[in-house]
C-alpha cells in the first residue's frame, strides 16, 4: 500500500534533506561523529560484514551522539533499525521486501529503497517506501555497481516525476553536490567525499553548505 502523507512519519520525512553520510568500516561511530559535527542531516549505518550485535551497538551510539540533530538509518536490517530505535532503514535487492519492512516498522519510521530507474522508484513507493535511493549518479570508487552512471539529467527527471524524496547516490563530490541539489534531489548520499577526506568534519561542512547553496539556487530558479 502506498505510504500517504497522512500515514507516513511526516516529521521524519520532512527532515530528510541535505547531506546524507554513509558510515561503516573500522570506526563508524567516529565517522558519524565527524559527519554530524560537520552538519550532515542524515547518517546511514552500513556495516556489511559485521555481526548483528555490533551493528546494534554502533547504531545506538550514533543515535546518542546525533541527539536528534541528524536522522539515523540502518542499512539492510529493518529488525536492527527497530531494536536500536533508529529513524529508519535502507533496503536493497538482498534485503527484506519493502512491504514486510513497512509492516515491521510501522508508519512512523523511514523506509528507503535502492532504485535504478523511474519505474523501480515508482514501484518502491507503491509498495510502501517513503523515499528512494537513486543512482549511481556518477562512477563510484566505494562499490562495484551493476549499472552505468545515470547522470544529472536522469536524476532531474526522476526527482521531477516522483511525489517523494529522492536520495541521490554514487560518486558525488564537492564539485557536483550543488548540481545534485539543483537537479531536485532531497539528499546527496556519500561515502568517499566525507569518510575518505583528510578532515571528515570539515568535508561534511563544505558538502552540506554546497548542497544548501544548490538547493537555494533551485528555489530561486526551479
Ligand atoms: C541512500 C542509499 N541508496 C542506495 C544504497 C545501496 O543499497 P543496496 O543496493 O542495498 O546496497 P548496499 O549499500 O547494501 O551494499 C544505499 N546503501 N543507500
Ligand atoms: C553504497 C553505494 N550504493 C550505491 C548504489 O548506487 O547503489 S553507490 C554507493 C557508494 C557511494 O559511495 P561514494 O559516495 O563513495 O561513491
Ligand atoms: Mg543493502
Amino acid at each position: 500500500m502506498p505510504v500517504s502523507e497522512a500515514s507516513v512519519g511526516a516529521g521524519r520525512r520532512a527532515r530528510l534533506g541535505g547531506l546524507y553520510v554513509i558510515v561503516g568500516g573500522a570506526d563508524p561511530v567516529a565517522q558519524a561523529h565527524a559527519a554530524i559535527g560537520g552538519g550532515a542531516r542524515a547518517v546511514q549505518v552500513r556495516m556489511k560484514d559485521a555481526p548483528a550485535g555490533a551493528v546494534l551497538e554502533a547504531t545506538r551510539r550514533i543515535l546518542a551522539l546525533a541527539a536528534g540533530r541528524a536522522l539515523v538509518l540502518v542499512n539492510d536490517r529493518a529488525d536492527l533499525a527497530l531494536l536500536a530505535g533508529a529513524d529508519g532503514v535502507h533496503l536493497g535487492d538482498d534485503d527484506l521486501p519493502v512491504p514486510e519492512a513497512r509492516r515491521l516498522l510501522g508508519p512512523d519510521l523511514l523506509v528507503g529503497r535502492t532504485t535504478r530507474t523511474l519505474e523501480e522508484a515508482r514501484a518502491a513507493l507503491a509498495e510502501g517506501a517513503d523515499h528512494v535511493g537513486y543512482g549511481p549518479i556518477f562512477a563510484s570508487r566505494s562499490k562495484a555497481l551493476p549499472v552505468p552512471p545515470r547522470g544529472l539529467q536522469a536524476l532531474a527527471e526522476v526527482a521531477r516525476a516522483l511525489p517523494a524524496p529522492v536520495v541521490a547516490i554514487g560518486g558525488i563530490g564537492l564539485d557536483d553536490v550543488g548540481a545534485v541539489a539543483r537537479a531536485g534531489a532531497a539528499c546527496a548520499a556519500v561515502i568517499e567525499a566525507v569518510v575518505g577526506a583528510a578532515d571528515p568534519e570539515a568535508a561534511a561542512a563544505r558538502m552540506q553548505a554546497a548542497f544548501e547553496a544548490g538547493r537555494a539556487a533551485r528555489g530561486a530558479n526551479p
